[in-house]
């Protein structure tokens, strides 16, 4: 399942050190967009706590009638064979099968075990043993413990470990080491239900450092073949960068994070920049200065205005205003008058690019677009306005912390070209303005299209994005269909 092409072998370099461990470097110049590595995954796991079709990877109930072990949902008649089969030969009682289908996790680390059975899969089995597992860091931790009374004790008290090949070296250590080996090193891919996410690994994608700021863009395909691309110039000698987070987060949280999930302490630009490279996305307003702002420092950890450091916020409070902020958003979700309320809100105590901000931002935006795409409301200028105002914030942040090719940029930008043009054809066909207006909205329109389309040209055809890039290459077709017509010596066309 895992082959990788050539492009790691000539573009990239393995290297190790004590900080990042092992870590890959370009051993040429690359462009930017230009693919780096293009790979299978060597295991696709649930997320904790979902249990997934072995076969298809819809969320179920089910097991495989003849393994009794494997989730396999209604749609599927089989799994993989040998597996099934291998399963299906130890000797275990109804009430330990009960046992274990009871645990969801246990299924995870039989797929590990499994890869162990199969002679045609040990070379991989091995290869996974040697990504990195934070074994040290992780002993007797939460996770640590939950594992071992979720997987690892049903799994013992099963009986079934003895039965596999060299069952007696399957120990606690070894089963907490296949574990960690998933959280360190998978990659959150989607599911196959909308909105849904669960687990690739993938050997040699899991050998890229991260950044909150990273030189390299992460695309999954309908096959579940990851792609790792360039998003600008590399030079031959540096660091290859993947972002492990969310970068829509602010530092606190994505080093939290990258602490509990990765077991390590970022120390990338961003995360030792106060400000978040002038962004603000942690800042809270100061209310004594006009215009300050108060911002973690790094090193001291205090929360200080950047215009007088003795107008200082007690961390506690931090917590408890996002804490609180984070749940108001939770249920103000769909009810767009309660979000622009908490919106003004908590303007008074965040910058405007906080990233609760920006979240509340992205909410009212698609709330605003699906408005906008049902005629049926009739929606007025302003509320095309709002729409516009909000993707042009959203962007100015996003221009920042994902400079160059970027699929989030190139969504806003998207939506923000169409809703521009949207209200340019409104404007013109209620006679607000005139076909020259029109024609400059749609040219700037058609610069923006051309833009987002350009950073979405390097996704795969397959991906959401990839899609959207071809009904783009459509849209511009007509765009520029009807900017011919608006030049057209003709005062009455009809757009
Ligand atoms: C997905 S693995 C990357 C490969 C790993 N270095 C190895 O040798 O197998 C993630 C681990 O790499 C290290 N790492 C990655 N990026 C890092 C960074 N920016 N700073 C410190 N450690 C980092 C951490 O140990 C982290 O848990």
């Amino acid at each position: 399942m895992a082959a990788v092409t050539e492009d790691f072998a000539k573009k990239c370099e393995v290297k190790q050190n004590e900080t990042l461990g092992r870590y890959v470097v370009a051993a040429t110049n690359i462009k930017a967009g230009e693919t780096v590595l293009l790979e299978q995954p060597v295991l696709l796991l649930a997320n904790n706590g979902d249990r997934r079709c072995c076969n298809c990877h819809q969320l179920t109930s089910s097991f495989c009638g003849k393994c009794r072990l494997m989730p396999l949902c209604a749609d599927c008649v089989e799994h993989h064979g040998p597996d099934c089969r291998r399963l299906a030969e130890l000797q275990l009682q109804e009430q330990q099968v009960e046992q274990l289908q009871a645990h969801t996790e246990v299924c995870s680390a039989l797929k590990y075990l499994l890869l162990r059975e199969h002679a045609e899969k040990r070379s991989h089995y091995e290869q996974l043993l040697q990504l990195e597992a934070h074994l040290a860091r992780r002993r007797d931790t939460d996770i640590w413990r939950s594992y071992r009374a979720e997987v690892i004790e049903p799994l013992q008290a099963s009986g079934l470990l003895l039965q596999l090949r060299n069952g007696a070296e399957i120990d606690e250590e070894l089963l907490q080491r296949l574990l960690a080996i998933a959280d360190i090193n998978g990659f959150e891919i989607r599911a196959p239900e909308s909105g849904g996410a669960m687990r690739g690994v993938y050997m040699t994608a899991a050998l890229f450092a991260h950044s909150c700021l990273p030189n390299l863009v992460t695309a999954v395909d309908e096959q579940r073949r990851i792609k790792l691309y360039a998003n600008r110039i590399i030079a031959a000698g540096e660091i290859l960068y993947n972002c492990y987070t969310d970068i829509l987060l602010g530092t606190d949280e994505r080093r939290r994070i990258l602490k509990t999930g990765k077991c390590f302490d970022c120390q990338c630009a961003r995360c030792t920049d106060p400000t978040e490279l002038g962004t603000h996305m942690s800042s809270f307003v100061c209310s004594h200065c006009t215009g300050g702002y108060i911002v973690r420092q790094p090193e001291s950890g205090l929360w200080q205005c950047l215009l007088n450091a003795e107008h200082t916020l007690k961390p506690e409070f931090v917590a408890n205003v996002l804490e609180r902020a984070k749940e108001e958003v939770f249920h103000a979700r769909e009810d767009i008058y309660r979000l622009e309320l908490l919106l003004a809100k908590l303007g008074r105590l965040l910058h405007g690019n906080h990233y609760v901000m920006l979240d509340l931002k992205q909410n009212i935006a698609s709330i605003l677009r699906q408005i906008l795409q049902n005629m049926a409301h009739r929606p007025n200028r302003k509320v095309y306005e709002r729409k516009i105002r909000l993707c042009q914030e959203i962007l100015l942040v996003l221009k920042v912390v994902a400079p160059g090719i970027s699929r989030l940029k190139a969504i806003a930008l998207y939506e923000l070209a169409n809703t521009q043009a949207e209200l340019g054809r409104k404007l013109y066909s209620e006679q607000e303005h005139d076909a020259a207006d029109l024609l400059a909205e749609l040219q700037q329109t058609e610069i923006m299209t051309r833009e987002s389309l350009r950073m979405l040209l390097y996704e795969p055809i397959s991906t959401p994005e990839g899609q959207l890039a071809r009904n783009m290459l459509r849209e511009l077709k007509e765009l520029q269909n009807d900017m011919k017509m608006l030049q057209q010596p003709n005062d009455d066309v009809v757009i």
